[in-house]
């Protein structure tokens, strides 16, 4: 069975609640589409005012972080029960700026990959490599690991269900898209090795995205590869590109 597509925009730290409203109401009706999921990952605060802007359109709502503990004294992060609460369906862990900057590990992932399933979240897990690292010629062993070590514990049921967007670190924010070639050879590399911790049923079912300077001109191409089910986006989700994204075909 043909995979659903999955196109994902991360705002990152941008748009305060109000411009979030307003972005919706701009979006909403150039996303409209029957042929793949659309999720909107927006910064917490964000979070109310645009699952309310997107009642009844096709759009979820996603967060762009979580933490791995219930409730206490974490001054400052956000609980799954809180997500799900406040209408989140979709969330994005392990992206390479919060490895980056805020020191989350393979194992952090883990634990947070783990407590997003336990709540009925769909975790967005992301994986990528640095420039120096695929200069190495050590991608695909990195990869493997990233996704291995994020998937420990997960049922071979849950891993079905989830998202894996490779974004390779050199490619976001940069214009620099990776090559088709590139991108498909780490997204097939990925699923193989989903298919090595499971089985094929698995491998087949799971979601991968390709993240990291998509946008309007490149998206139909990187998008038409046989592993890659759609797209992570950063800067060109909060343009009406978005919308040309999405409708790729
Ligand atoms: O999560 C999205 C990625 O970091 C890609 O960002 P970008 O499309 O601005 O390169």
């Amino acid at each position: 069975m043909a995979r659903r597509k999955i196109i994902a925009g991360n705002w990152k730290m941008n748009m305060t609640p109000t411009e979030a409203a307003a972005l919706v109401e701009t979006l909403k009706p150039l996303v409209k589409t029957e042929e793949a999921d659309v999720v909107f990952c927006v910064p917490a605060i964000d979070i109310i005012p645009v699952v309310k802007a997107c009642e009844g359109t096709n759009i979820a709502v996603g967060a762009e972080n979580m933490y791995f503990e219930e409730k206490g004294a974490f001054t400052g992060e956000i609980s799954p029960s809180m997500l799900t609460d406040a209408g989140v369906k979709y969330v994005i862990i392990g992206h390479s700026e919060r490895r980056e900057y805020f020191a989350e590990t393979d194992e952090t992932v883990n634990k947070k990959v783990l407590k997003a399933f336990e709540h009925g979240l769909t975790p967005i897990i992301c994986c990528g490599e640095t420039l120096t690292q695929r200069e190495q010629g050590i991608t695909l062993d990195l990869i493997r690991k990233q996704v291995k070590i994020a998937f420990q514990n997960v049922t071979a049921d849950q891993a079905k269900t989830a998202v894996i967007a490779y974004e390779p670190i050199w490619a976001i924010g940069t214009g620099k898209t990776a090559t088709t070639e590139q991108a498909e050879e780490v997204c097939a590399a990925i699923r193989a090795c989903i298919g090595e911790v499971y089985d094929e049923a698995t491998a087949e079912a799971i979601r991968i995205q390709y993240g990291g300077s998509v946008n309007a001109g490149n998206a139909a191409e990187l998008f038409a590869q046989k592993d890659i089910d759609g797209g992570l986006v950063g800067g060109a989700s909060l343009k009406a590109d978005f919308g040309k994204i999405v409708n790729y075909k």
